[in-house]
């Protein structure tokens, strides 16, 4: 299996309104947000490529656009943890290039969280 991964950086606020008043994190902030969108395959193309990282620059297109320096609670419809946010970002990538295999999302430099499909059986 061949895999890949780019990342993306952006910074954004956001309030995680679903917490209990007092949690730290309950009130506005902000992160430097880095994503790792990361491509497996079985198989490569003539040139020996996944895809080539260019054609990626639509995602970090979309995230200029949409997500970098935005309130995150004003973009997304379920509340903006990081999990959410790699899950987003999982389906708008997956729609575009079937082989994206997982998104990682890190808002700090000691946390990160990802989405990957369980593989199936
Ligand atoms: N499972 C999750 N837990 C938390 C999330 C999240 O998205 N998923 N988000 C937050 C906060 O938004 C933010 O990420 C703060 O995290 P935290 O680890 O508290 O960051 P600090 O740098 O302040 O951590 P210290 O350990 O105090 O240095 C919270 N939880
Ligand atoms: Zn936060």
């Amino acid at each position: 299996m061949f895999r890949i991964c780019k990342e993306f950086h952006f910074c954004a606020s956001h309030s995680l309104d679903t917490l209990p008043e007092g949690h730290k994190c309950a009130g506005l902030h902000g992160h430097n947000y880095i994503v790792y969108l990361e491509l497996e395959s079985e198989t490569l193309d003539d040139t020996g490529f996944i895809i080539d990282f260019h054609e990626l620059d639509t995602f970090k297109a979309y995230i200029d656009e949409e997500f970098d320096h935005k309130h995150l609670n004003n973009v997304m419809d379920l509340p903006p943890t990081t999990e959410n946010v790699a899950y987003h970002f999982y389906t708008w990538c997956k729609a575009r290039w079937p082989q994206t295999s997982a998104v990682r999302v890190s808002e700090t430099p000691k946390t990160w969280a990802e989405y990957r499909p369980r593989p199936a059986s």
